[in-house]
């Protein structure tokens, strides 16, 4: 097997439906699964916070603040969606594997099936598989379901725009909540060679059914780069945020509910105010898990830093100002250390 083939590999998942017990490449030491540490069930809850209201703003910088993460309800996204995409993406992960590892996702590609992008990170796999995109998926999907793609494509794009249009109102209320009022206070990246628009990356994650899940880890604990992340985690808990004082907390489902993380740039951007909230995923023994992440980031070439606005004598710059390519490669190299590199 040559290099090549190796690394390639190593982005593909185990086929979960062939294996009857946790294999050693999957086994997690009892020190880092997540049956270390376990949750107690009198931690506060993670809040939910109706966006319609007018005490939404204040709720939101709480939110980002204590927690680094909120759910939020009535957003005036359609129900119907929901169950439409999480339908759709059982319906790939459900794809016999040699179908799966048609649009596999090539070593240095965004978008197609493989491992999480964290697994090279630890010396164990997790039991997860997942695929992504950036826009259509047509390109695959006319590959996965030749006489019977479009179902796909019109969902999966649709709760794009519909997670990108949310993404932005809840950016907005969490500026807001900051005292930053106008459109240029607001201007999260600097611009250069003419990139001025945001990317989007649409993450849908498979957690199968798993025969020992106190030694398995469904996603390991890790911040996400992104401004913020919209997590649908559909019906099936798992998702669990780490809160300061409190240890692990199990995040509830809640039907038609988005999961907001801050992430790593929107922690660079509000110069520390907000918390890029450390979370992972369990599995479970019983109930094959979908969840979907939608990511919204800068383009690779532009130029981020804090906020003026919030820098101030009382409120020192955090975070050097650096290009959103350089963070990224920082955190290609270290897990968990990137923030603190960057920091003044
Ligand atoms: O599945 C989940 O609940 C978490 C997913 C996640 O954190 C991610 O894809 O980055
Ligand atoms: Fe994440």
């Amino acid at each position: 097997m040559n290099t090549q083939t190796q690394t390639f590999n190593h982005l593909l998942p185990i086929d979960f439906t062939t294996v009857s017990t946790v294999p050693d490449s999957h086994a997690w030491s009892p020190t880092s699964s997540p049956s270390h540490l376990p949750i107690n069930d009198d931690k506060p809850l993670l809040p939910v916070i109706d966006i319609g209201k007018p005490d939404a703003y204040e709720l939101v910088r709480h939110a980002c603040e204590e927690w680094g993460a909120f759910q939020v309800i009535n957003h005036g996204v359609p129900l119907s969606l929901f169950s439409e995409t999480v339908f759709q993406a059982r319906r790939l992960f459900s794809l016999p594997m040699e179908k799966k590892h048609l649009v596999a996702r090539p070593p240095s590609g965004t978008a197609g099936y493989g491992s999480h992008r964290i697994s090279a990170f630890f010396p164990k796999l997790m039991w997860t598989e997942g695929y992504r995109m950036m826009g259509s998926p047509v390109e695959h999907a006319r590959k996965l379901w030749p006489q019977d793609h479009a179902k796909f494509c019109e969902v999966m794009e649709q709760w794009q725009a519909e997670m990108k249009t949310l993404t932005e109102r809840i950016v907005a209320m969490m500026f807001g909540s900051l005292g930053l009022t106008n459109e240029e206070e607001m201007q999260w990246f600097e611009s250069q060679n003419g990139c001025d628009q945001p990317l989007c990356v649409l993450q849908l994650n498979s957690y199968p059914v798993c025969p020992d899940p106190e030694r398995a880890m469904g996603l390991a604990p890790h911040t996400d780069s992104s401004l913020i992340t919209l997590l649908d985690q559909g019906n099936i808990s798992g998702l669990q945020v780490y809160k300061e004082g409190e240890g692990w907390v199990s995040v509830e489902p809640i039907e038609g509910a988005v999961v907001v993380n801050v992430g790593d740039l929107m922690q660079v951007v509000s110069n520390g105010r907000f918390k890029s909230v450390l979370h992972r995923a369990v599995v479970n023994k019983t109930h094959h898990r979908v969840s979907n992440a939608f990511f919204y980031g800068p383009p690779w070439d532009v130029k981020v830093s804090p906020l003026r606005k919030l820098v101030d004598s009382d409120h020192p710059q955090l975070y050097r100002s650096l290009m959103w390519k350089e963070y990224l490669q920082i955190k290609k190299n270290e897990i968990s250390g990137a923030l603190e590199a960057i920091r003044l």
